[in-house]
């Protein structure tokens, strides 16, 4: 799996939003969209995944142009877990997330599916909830699910940690790059997209400024210029997720 983006602009209202910008994800990479509040991250992502046509450029899952592809083939490459959550319908927890299953036949192995990514996300025991009755958190990690049930190449995840306490963002961190499958996150934490990533590409006033591994590309000049922050390298508390006592 690859995705390509090459001198994709997208406009809105007239007005350029992001210019020209080109980045990849290779096959089984976690890479990260870090960038100022309205850089333009959500624009460029809302655009890889059809909300949102770009007006020049090309973007393309493993060769095809994504604009081209049939809806139900796209769905089967692409998950999507966005910021803007589905209204509130009075879906349960388990409708939510075998929607995930949408773009493919039905299957006897459907339920093993949605169960084994309710578990995976610690929502077992919230399948018969009301979707609208989940906080925050709950609710994004319901998200997460459906795309895992999805089985997707490649999977697109919009702040996929805002609304999660600090356990919880770094669990779904670490479960999305155990997923193995190729990722592009927006993530405003520049910390935990270092330590979970492994390229980066920044983002400032729609143009993507600079790509690669966190180390190379996350120096305190750059820091400075997109953020207008000084970044001090300090001694600092670190999270780190407790193993489950199962866990070898
Ligand atoms: N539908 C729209 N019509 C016009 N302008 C829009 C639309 N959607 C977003 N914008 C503008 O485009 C710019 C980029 O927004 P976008 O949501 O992509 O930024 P972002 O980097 O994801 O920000 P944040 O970190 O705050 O989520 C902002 O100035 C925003 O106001």
């Amino acid at each position: 799996m690859r995705l390509d983006l090459r001198g994709v602009t997208v406009n809105l209202d007239g007005r350029p939003i992001v210019h020209e910008a080109g980045l990849r994800v290779d096959d089984g990479e976690f890479v990260a969209l870090v960038g100022p509040n309205g850089c333009g991250k959500s624009t460029l992502l809302r655009t890889i995944y059809r909300a949102l046509r770009p007006s020049a450029g090309l973007i393309s899952v493993d060769g095809d142009d994504v604009h081209r592809l049939p809806w139900r083939e796209s769905a089967r490459r692409t998950a999507v877990v966005a910021q803007e959550t589905p209204a509130e319908l009075d879906f349960t927890v388990w409708e939510i997330v075998l929607m995930g299953r949408t773009p493919y036949e039905r299957d006897a192995a459907d339920g093993e599916r949605c169960a084994r990514a309710l578990d995976r996300v610690g929502l077992a025991g919230a399948q018969d909830r009301v979707y609208a009755t989940l906080s925050g958190g709950e609710k994004q990690r319901a998200l997460i699910a459906r795309a895992l049930v999805q089985e997707p190449r490649l999977l697109l995840l919009d702040e996929p940690t805002s609304n999660l306490d600090i356990r919880h963002q770094l669990e779904i961190l670490h479960l999305v790059r155990e997923l193995g499958v190729a990722t592009l996150a927006v993530l405003h934490d520049l910390n935990q997209a270092a330590a979970f990533c492994d390229r980066l590409y920044v983002m400032s006033s729609g143009r993507i400024l600079a790509g690669g591994p966190p180390g190379e590309v996350l120096t305190p000049e750059l820091i400075s210029q997109v953020y207008g922050v000084r970044a001090v390298q300090r001694t600092q508390l670190v999270f780190e997720r407790l193993k489950d006592e199962a866990e070898p």
